[in-house]
């Protein structure tokens, strides 16, 4: 089952569109990386999700009901989240903030407990949170989030200005929730933050959804270039032109966004017209080119 699923989640503010027709699917116990470039939309989709903000049209749904004006108190009972900057009072302790969090929601001292456990938090709670690092404030503010032992977390950008040893911290933290059966949606603009403990993925780029799926449905969905290596790329160019645009490199030709059929023919075509081939293969392609390829270069 589902999580999470939104049909048509579209956000308007005046002319602009910022959130356009987004069709989510998150399914339980995993870990969704949100991925997108700064202002692509994903802290307003996480708001909508969580009824902060009023969809102009769609619908979002979680666990199996639809989040709506009438059920957003029940829906957030099962809910945490962690929305911009890290919650909490800097001029408290980390365990004064989350006695206040425990009364406001009638917790019991053991969730309390085993939430600070889990964020690895027990021995700074009697500091102060204005003295406390970014990536204890960040932690702070999943425990305060998991208090109410939540079916789902949402986590927008929780590894924003960390070091290397904070997000891979958050990471291990993420896919341990996960396993326990907490479904975690998290965001991020940097693809390399969430890959790896992301068991699927969605990206947004101007507010529109352009991937959904697994890491291999990723690789899968991207068309690397094709390169045919000859000793005369010059003469095969030549014999492809005005039908086929490929680029010549030292030893060989590149090809951009064509199929294993259209590849198929133009081997044949070159052979025909007498160019040498020494070899066809597919350009090398990481995520990261191929996130930057559906995001227009990371840009907006
Ligand atoms: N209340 C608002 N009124 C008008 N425009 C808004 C409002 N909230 C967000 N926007 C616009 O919506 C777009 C998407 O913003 P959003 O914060 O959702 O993006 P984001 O992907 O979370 O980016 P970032 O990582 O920088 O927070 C931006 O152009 C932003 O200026």
């Amino acid at each position: 089952m589902d999580t999470v699923t939104t049909a048509n989640l579209t956000k308007r503010y005046g002319k602009h569109t910022v959130v356009e027709g987004l069709d989510l699917q998150i399914p339980a116990g995993c870990v969704y990386g949100f991925l997108g470039p700064n202002g692509s939309g994903k802290s307003t989709t996480m708001k909508l999700l969580l009824s902060l903000v009023r969809p102009s049209a769609g619908e979002v749904r979680i666990l199996g009901e639809p989040m709506t004006r009438r059920t957003r108190r029940r829906q957030l009972a099962r809910i945490g989240s962690l929305i911009e900057a890290p919650p909490g009072y800097t001029h408290l302790t980390g365990a004064e903030n989350l006695r206040l969090v425990r009364r406001a929601l009638g917790l019991s001292a053991d969730k309390i407990d085993w939430a600070v456990r889990t964020v690895r938090l027990d021995r700074q709670l009697d500091k102060k949170v204005a003295n406390y690092s970014l990536g204890m404030k960040q932690r702070l503010g999943i425990a305060m989030a998991l208090a109410r032992q939540p079916s789902l977390l949402i986590l927008d950008e929780p590894t924003n200005g960390l070091d290397p040893a904070g997000i891979e911290e958050i990471r291990e933290l993420l896919g341990n929730l996960a396993r326990r059966g907490v479904t975690v949606m998290v965001s991020s603009h940097l693809l390399g933050e969430i890959d790896k403990t992301a068991d699927r993925l969605g990206i947004i780029s101007r507010g529109r959804l352009v991937f959904q799926g697994t890491r291999a449905d990723l690789f899968a969905a991207a068309t690397p270039a094709v390169l045919i290596d000859t000793p005369v790329p010059a003469r095969a160019e030549e014999a492809l032109r005005g039908r086929i645009a490929a680029s010549t490199l030292a030893g060989g030709i590149r090809i951009e966004g064509i199929d294993n059929a259209v590849t198929a023919r133009v081997v044949a075509d070159l052979v025909r017209s007498g160019v040498p081939i020494h070899g066809v293969r597919r350009e090398e392609q990481s995520l990261e080119d191929v996130f930057l390829n559906l995001t227009s270069g990371g840009r907006l």
